[in-house]
């Protein structure tokens, strides 16, 4: 019996075409055919035909045979396919690490892993060849294989810091929140101001200021004005922007932030929505969560390794104190808590009077119904409401903005909202 012809060895999906041709057409074996003289005797006649059944029958148990043979090779086939496909998707979810190109030969680099600056001579698909440059910045598999060339890490770094030389925002801006306001002058306006202070009566200044309180509160407002009154280079920082797609990128990130500040001495380092980084663990173990977890290693490394600071501050702010890991607030690190809540009946008064400074007023305006109407709102929304109402004069085709104005942008505010603004005093918790 001849077997079907099993092709031998390893295969690659580059080989599957020619594969599914062997399969479709394989040699088969030939059909008897056999002409019978119907002039024969009966007996002779009954041999040809057992005969030929016979040759028949074989025929048919090859075919069975070779059909066994290719249902066989196409579970094989299919187990393979299961098998690639499984690996394919691996490979698309696995984490990818962040490296640098240090050089660059023919068809191979020497590349420095992001976080271990492990250094690795590695090759180079064809794909890639012509595009990668000493001083890029790939992603790289377990394998050290290149899988992306990323956008230029100037690029990175513009996109996540904000870097302000001189703000213009003064304590004079902020209303309401006057008692905060003494706090971070003294947490952080002083040791940057007069460090020899602290030096003389021989106490540390606080280490890093957490700002915790609802959003639109002023807690960035808080930030620049210090920096805008010891002349510091205000540098800000999104915790969101820390929690990058690639592995290192965030503890990288982390220390371009320091390394900057050290730069731009005297300098205010604010890390706004810190809870992005500095969230209390969960159980779940994924490399998301394992990365989260290395930035903010990374940031408490900093902070701890920060003896002299020279004239540099940290400030933090959270929307979600709550969900904060206490392992940030230990002493040395975040160890100065400032409350920015939402402003009361007099600070929302007051920040009536500070955004309408620019307004063309009709008339007086009377800040203490505004105020009283404004129950709940924040700083931010206070302002809303302001360009608002200088929206209806000018859609009035006035140049003078009247209290009508300012009521019916509340009006406005509260039915666009679709609620009435909710007091914060619970707001941590819900
Ligand atoms: N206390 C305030 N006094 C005056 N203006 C304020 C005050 N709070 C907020 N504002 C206004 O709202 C804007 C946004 O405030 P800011 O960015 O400081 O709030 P935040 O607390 O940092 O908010 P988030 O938590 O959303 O980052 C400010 O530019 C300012 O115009």
């Amino acid at each position: 019996m001849q077997p079907y012809p099993r092709p031998k060895g390893t295969f690659t999906s580059a080989d599957y075409p020619s594969l599914i041709r062997m399969a479709r057409s394989p040699s088969l074996p030939d059909r008897p055919t056999r002409d019978i003289d119907p002039n024969l005797p009966d007996e002779e006649r009954l041999d040809a035909l057992r005969s030929h059944h016979e040759e028949l029958t074989d025929v048919q148990e090859k075919l069975a045979s070779q059909l066994e043979s290719a249902e066989h090779r196409r579970d094989e086939l299919r187990e393979r396919v299961d098998q690639v496909e499984r690996e394919n998707e691996c490979l698309k979810h696995s984490p990818l690490y962040v490296a640098s190109v240090e050089e660059s030969f023919d068809g191979e680099v020497v590349v420095k892993q992001h976080g271990n600056n492990q250094e690795v001579l590695t090759e180079v698909s064809p794909r890639m060849a012509d595009r990668i440059e000493p001083g890029d910045r790939v992603a790289v598999d377990d394998s050290f294989g290149l899988q992306t060339l990323l956008s230029a890490e100037t690029d990175a770094r513009a996109q996540a810091m904000e870097i302000t030389e001189k703000p213009d925002v003064s304590y004079d801006d902020i209303g309401g929140i006057d008692d905060q306001v003494r706090e971070v002058r003294e947490a952080v306006e002083q040791p940057l101001a007069e460090p020899e202070l602290f030096e003389q009566v021989g106490i540390e200044p606080p280490s890093g200021v957490l700002l915790y309180g609802p959003p639109g509160t002023g807690k960035t407002m808080l930030a620049k004005a210090v920096a805008t009154k010891t002349d510091a280079t205000f540098i800000k920082m999104a915790g969101s922007e820390l929690v990058r797609k690639f592995i290192g990128e965030g503890s990288r990130l982390v220390r371009d932030l320091f390394e900057l500040a050290r730069e731009r001495e005297p300098a205010i380092i604010f890390i706004d929505e810190i809870d992005a980084v500095a969230a209390t663990r969960t159980d779940s173990k994924t490399s998301g969560d394992a990365e989260v977890q290395r930035t903010m290693m990374q940031l408490l490394n900093e902070m701890d390794g920060f003896e002299h600071r020279g004239e540099i501050s940290i400030i933090a702010a959270t929307n979600r104190f709550d969900m904060l890991d206490r392992a940030i607030l230990r002493p040395g690190r975040f160890d100065r808590l400032i409350e920015v809540p939402e402003p009361d009946v007099e600070g929302r008064e007051r920040i009536f009077e500070i955004h309408s400074q620019d307004l063309s007023l009709a008339d007086a305006v009377d800040y203490d119904t505004l105020a009283e109407r404004t129950d709940g709102y924040s700083g931010a929304e206070i302002e809303s409401v302001t360009t608002e109402a200088g929206m209806f004069a000018i859609r009035d085709d006035r140049t003078d903005v009247t209290m009508a104005d300012f009521e019916a942008a509340i009006d406005k505010l509260e039915s666009d909202d679709g609620t009435e603004y909710v007091s914060s005093e619970n707001y941590f918790f819900n």
